[in-house]
């Protein structure tokens, strides 16, 4: 697994000492030991979840700088892409939020094993922890990989980005259909939706986007929803 990630790192142009290659292999065992016992990844061979989580994760490092950032990953499950970025960049203050109790539990453990005492995790939603002046528009980055369609996410997520920050959802490369999708939804929230970046996961023929959107306006009052109402009516 070490060598998949030296090497997939490289590609990134990237690079990493020892003591953090091993919290990557402790970080690896934690996921695929506690995945016996409770639903983490559907990925059970360390090279993969090396190529497939981890790399994947770090690829956001070649779509927007995010050394120094105050960076919240929404419905970060297992912890990626947020916890393999804080590894790399211990200059990234980090957020992890998640609507799933017992993943956040693994997460709070996950970062007292690793030596990483200064991630907060937060077991909520996002649309309804968003509203609270102490969350709401104070991020620097927000990132999220496989939690909903484009439009739905961009309220889930806008909302916490200060203006001038950004918003990077990781999707799949064909998402064309679903960005444009997503316009009236960056619109009303008070993003801008920058060129994509395509890339492929490392030591795969995977073909994955980060979608970038800049936070330009604040989000205007009434914005999340409730969950009901964003599913019903989709922005
Ligand atoms: C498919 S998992 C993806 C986990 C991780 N981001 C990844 O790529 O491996 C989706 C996660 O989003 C969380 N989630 C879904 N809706 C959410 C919401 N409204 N607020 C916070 N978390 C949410 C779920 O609990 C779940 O852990």
């Amino acid at each position: 697994m070490e060598q998949t990630l030296r090497t997939g790192l490289s590609t990134l142009g990237l690079s990493a000492g020892p003591p953090v290659l091993h919290l990557f292999s402790d970080y690896s065992r934690l996921l695929l030991e506690t995945n016996q016992v409770m639903n983490l990844t559907a990925i059970t061979d360390p090279d993969q979840v090396a190529k497939l989580h981890f790399l994947d994760s770090l690829s956001l490092f070649s779509a927007w700088p995010l050394h120094d950032s105050r960076m919240l990953d929404v419905g970060s499950g297992a912890g990626f892409p947020g916890l393999p970025l804080r590894l790399m960049e211990p200059s990234i203050s980090l957020t992890l939020l998640d609507s799933t109790g017992k993943r956040v539990s693994f997460l709070s453990e996950l970062c007292s094993q690793l030596g990483v005492t200064d991630v907060t995790c937060i077991h909520g939603r996002a649309e309804e922890l968003s509203s609270s002046p102490e969350y709401r528009e104070t991020f620097d980055i927000c990132v999220s990989r496989a939690v909903a369609e484009l439009n739905v996410l961009c309220e889930l997520c806008l909302p916490f980005v200060r203006v001038g920050g950004v918003f990077l959802a990781m999707k799949a490369a064909g998402s064309d259909d679903e960005i444009s999708g997503a316009a009236n939804a960056v619109r009303i929230l008070g993003g801008e939706l920058l060129p994509h970046f395509d890339y492929t996961v490392p030591g795969t023929e995977i073909l994955h986007r980060v979608v970038r959107i800049r936070k330009s306006f604040p989000a205007p009052k009434g914005y999340p929803r409730r969950f009901s109402a964003i599913k019903k009516a989709p922005l």
